[in-house]
């Protein structure tokens, strides 16, 4: 199950992508904004990483106007590791090594084409492991000597 959530700058987006994912039948479940409304891509944020770190969804997918904002939200969830992608080779790479998580894009930057084979790209790659699980090693270290 993947989560997938955006704020009224990636609305248009998220709806794109979720045409996408039905017709390619991946199972989603969407975490809002459900209308172009303003609202605070952090919110969206904390309930998509919310749903990964319950064990309810194994990925996410978030969008908001450039992709930036709700990134650095959800990277401050412990045990989340988005990346913010605009092109095929990031996306690919980014589950290669760094076993991302979630994948964060902007609504006014890409267009929905280009978004949907990065979201392929993001949800059909697995992550190689080898040298890359110490360096995830070492970001999980960062997180746990800066809890508070
Ligand atoms: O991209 C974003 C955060 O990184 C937001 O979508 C953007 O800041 C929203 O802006 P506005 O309220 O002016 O529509």
């Amino acid at each position: 199950m993947i989560a997938i959530g955006a704020d009224h700058g990636g609305y248009a987006l998220k709806e794109e992508i979720r045409a996408h994912l039905d017709e390619q039948g991946v199972a989603y479940k969407d975490f809002g904004t459900y209308e172009g409304k303003s609202c605070d891509y952090p919110d969206i944020a904390e309930a998509v990483t919310g749903a990964i770190n319950a064990g309810e969804c194994e990925r996410g997918i978030l969008i908001c106007g450039t992709g930036i904002g709700i990134s650095i939200a959800a990277n401050k969830v412990k045990g989340i590791r988005a990346a913010l992608c605009s092109d095929c080779y990031s996306a690919k790479y980014t589950r290669l090594h760094n076993d991302a998580n979630v994948l964060c894009m902007g609504g006014r930057v890409i267009a929905g084409g280009l978004a949907c084979e990065i979201v392929d790209l993001f949800l059909n790659t697995a992550f190689e492991g080898g040298r890359h699980q110490r360096r995830l090693d070492k970001i999980a270290a960062i997180e746990e000597r800066n809890e508070h």
